[in-house]
């Protein structure tokens, strides 16, 4: 941790600090002039390090099970928080908005994918999803991912889902009567999505469109963790500026 003087705009704290991400993060907010890491925790150190390293803006990488509990605590001492750990349901955002009520001048951003390209991917997925009868999603990563499908692929059939539905669109055709177990993948609102685990890779999604006569494959690939960086930076910059709870990174890529 370098001190970088009176000029640094943000102390930060990164949760998950020895993780794939969480290290990229380090290294990354490091290299920011504009940002100071201000205190670095994993699994077994204690919370109070970022508190006591007065860090205004904390980023967690953690895990599904880690996460709440480390928003809560954030929210309740007024730190803002961007969140790139998966494992967000309705249920969950709905929790977050509840705390934020209480501390309304506290921000927070939760986004599924900060790679730049992903989050276009998404984009571009919802608007093409009406005009296609089939949709299928596969997304492939390393093997030491915890959960499947990815928060990407999840998040991304919810949008496909949400903008069939508007488009007065039933289920995609499927004959399938005889199936091996998982044969067909993941069921996510609707729309299939598939897990691919495999050495060498890092983060990875299709999406296939399919009408009478053609399909559209919309692809994004990360290659490498520092994909995700230029969307955490961004985040942790505007984070105090919008309170409440925004999800996913659309907004202050607008
Ligand atoms: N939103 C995005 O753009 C991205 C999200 N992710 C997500 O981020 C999460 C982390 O991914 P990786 O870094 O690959 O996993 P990882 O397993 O390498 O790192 C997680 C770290 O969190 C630590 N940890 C667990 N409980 C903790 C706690 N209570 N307090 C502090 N640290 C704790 C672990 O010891 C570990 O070092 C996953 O949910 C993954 O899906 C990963 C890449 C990009
Ligand atoms: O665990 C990962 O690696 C990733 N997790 C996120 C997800 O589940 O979507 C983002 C990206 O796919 C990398």
């Amino acid at each position: 941790m370098r001190e970088k003087g009176p000029a640094a705009a943000a102390r930060v704290g990164v949760l998950g600090a020895r993780g794939r991400m969480g290290m990229e993060v380090c290294k990354a907010v490091d290299a920011a002039a504009d940002l100071e890491l201000a205190a670095a925790v994993d699994q077994g150190d204690d919370l109070t390090e970022v508190a006591d390293a007065r860090a205004g803006v904390v980023v967690d990488f953690t895990t599904p099970d880690a996460v709440m509990d480390n928003l809560r605590w954030c929210v309740e001492r007024g730190i803002h928080a961007v969140v790139g750990t998966t494992g967000f349901t309705e249920r969950r955002l709905d929790q977050v908005r509840d705390w934020l009520a209480d501390r309304p001048r506290v921000g927070v951003v939760v986004a599924p994918n900060f790679g730049i390209g992903a989050v276009l991917m998404m984009q571009f997925a919802a608007r093409a999803a009406r005009h296609f009868e089939s949709v299928e999603i596969v997304e492939q990563h390393h093997p030491r991912k915890l959960d499947a499908p990815s928060g990407t692929a999840t998040h991304t059939a919810r949008l496909i889902a949400a903008a069939r539905a508007e488009a007065g669109l039933g289920p995609a055709p499927d004959a399938t009567r005889d199936e091996v177990a998982g044969a067909r993948g993941a069921d996510i609102d609707g729309v299939r999505v598939h897990a691919v685990r495999a050495t060498g890779l890092v983060a990875h999604q299709e999406v296939l469109f399919g009408t009478t006569g053609e399909t559209l494959t919309i692809r994004h690939d990360s290659y490498d963790r520092a994909s995700f960086m230029p969307g955490v930076l961004l985040a942790v910059r505007e984070v105090p500026r919008r309170p409440g709870l925004t999800v996913g990174l659309d907004a202050l890529l607008d």
